[in-house]
């Protein structure tokens, strides 16, 4: 469907992209991640021409879009975008703004677009929004308005330019919510995210972009699992961790918690899961370890398993040997930890203690 031969784009002396080889296949989801700056949304807009490549030559169903007599607003009509921004515009209602694209481009009349356009509105769940404008709308639900408008161009691919970075958290799994159904339903897509679960339950495909192209792809179970390349496994370990350093009692644990919601936000927990976490980290800090040793400076590390949905909680520190399981500084506190723990362990190794809980 989608062939890309040698891609690259500078932008004056900065080169973003570097000959990119690929192919995308009809039916295909393909997510796009990896570290802020490597020119993902870059190469996605250099697909459909927002971007002119440098060099290189990108076929759309067998027709190269970069040569010169290229039918590009033809060719663009076969590639739908929806941008982190919406870009509704604010004085049209909903429908009128699905219903500009296919009357002003597509020369469809009037009414059918307007039954086609209802159509798109009720499967993004925004029939009672109809006649509404964008400013009356949520952020999510303006993300909606704005894929259903998309879909009302009748795309053969959608591209997707991190869709849900201008949303609050609680708006962003209706947006997913959303394109996870266009997924089911075969619509072939692309999509710059940095949202990793959804990354992995979606997509047929992902692409790991960094050094200036498609540093690694492969399944998402290649990519998140078992990644062979030494930037994506640092990269994906860092998404599924996070590290915190406690300098005894006296650390901001503030900072710790939002840190730890931050961190597990974007493993789509529940605030209710994230709280458990906080909890248990507060205990294991302030209630047990910085009880006993307090000028201790305790390395913290929460990783989630993707595989099977555990949290595991580890403090190391410096000292004597200790047994979490036989600490009488608060009793409380462990009962606490107790309550969520699937299991708890303590070992010292070349004097480092470090305490594990799984929960
Ligand atoms: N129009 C432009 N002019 C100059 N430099 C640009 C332009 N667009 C992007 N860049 C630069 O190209 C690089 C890649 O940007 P791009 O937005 O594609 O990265 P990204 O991987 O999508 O990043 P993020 O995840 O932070 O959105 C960055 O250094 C950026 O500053």
């Amino acid at each position: 469907m989608i062939t890309i031969k040698g891609l690259s784009k500078s932008f004056g002396e900065l080169s973003v992209l570097e000959n990119i080889n690929t192919e995308i296949k009809e039916g295909e989801v393909i997510s796009i991640i990896g570290p802020s700056g490597c020119g993902k949304s870059t190469f996605l807009r250099c697909i459909n021409l927002l971007e002119t490549p440098t060099t290189g030559e990108i076929s759309v169903d067998g027709q190269n879009i970069l040569a010169k007599n290229a039918d590009v607003s033809g060719l663009r009509q076969k590639m739908g975008m929806v941008f982190q921004s919406f870009n509704l515009f604010s004085h049209l209602m909903i429908i009128e703004n699905l219903m500009l694209g296919p009357v002003n481009l597509l020369k469809i009349p009037k009414q059918q677009a307007y039954e086609e356009g209802m159509r798109f509105l009720e499967m993004v769940g925004l029939k009672s929004k109809v006649y509404a404008f964008p400013d009356e709308l949520s952020g999510g639900q303006k993300q909606r308005a704005a894929i259903a408008r998309t879909l009302a161009m009748k795309p053969e691919i959608v591209l997707f330019d991190e869709p849900t970075s201008a949303l609050d958290p609680t708006m962003v799994s209706e947006v997913l919510g959303v394109i996870r159904k266009l997924a089911s339903n075969g619509l072939t897509m692309m999509i710059v995210t940095h949202e990793m679960k959804f990354a992995r339950d979606v997509s047929s495909r992902v692409f790991y972009m960094d050094e200036k192209g498609i540093y690694e792809e492969g399944s998402p179970e290649q990519i998140f699992d078992h990644p062979q390349k030494i930037k994506t496994r640092a990269f994906i370990k860092k998404i599924f961790a996070f590290e915190y350093e406690a300098a005894g009692r006296g650390f901001d644990l503030y900072e710790l918690n939002a840190k730890i919601e931050e961190f597990l936000k974007k493993q789509m927990f529940t605030e209710r899961q994230i709280m458990n976490v906080q909890l248990v980290c507060e205990e294991i800090l302030l209630g047990i370890l910085l009880q006993a040793f307090p000028r201790a400076v305790v390395s913290l590390l929460v990783e989630y398993s993707d595989l099977n949905g555990e949290v595991t909680i580890q403090a190391s520190f410096d000292g004597e040997v200790y047994d979490l399981l036989k600490a009488e500084e608060n009793t409380i506190s462990l009962a606490i930890i107790n309550t969520y723990a699937k299991k708890m362990s303590t070992e010292n190794r070349e004097g480092r203690n470090t305490v594990t809980i799984i929960i």
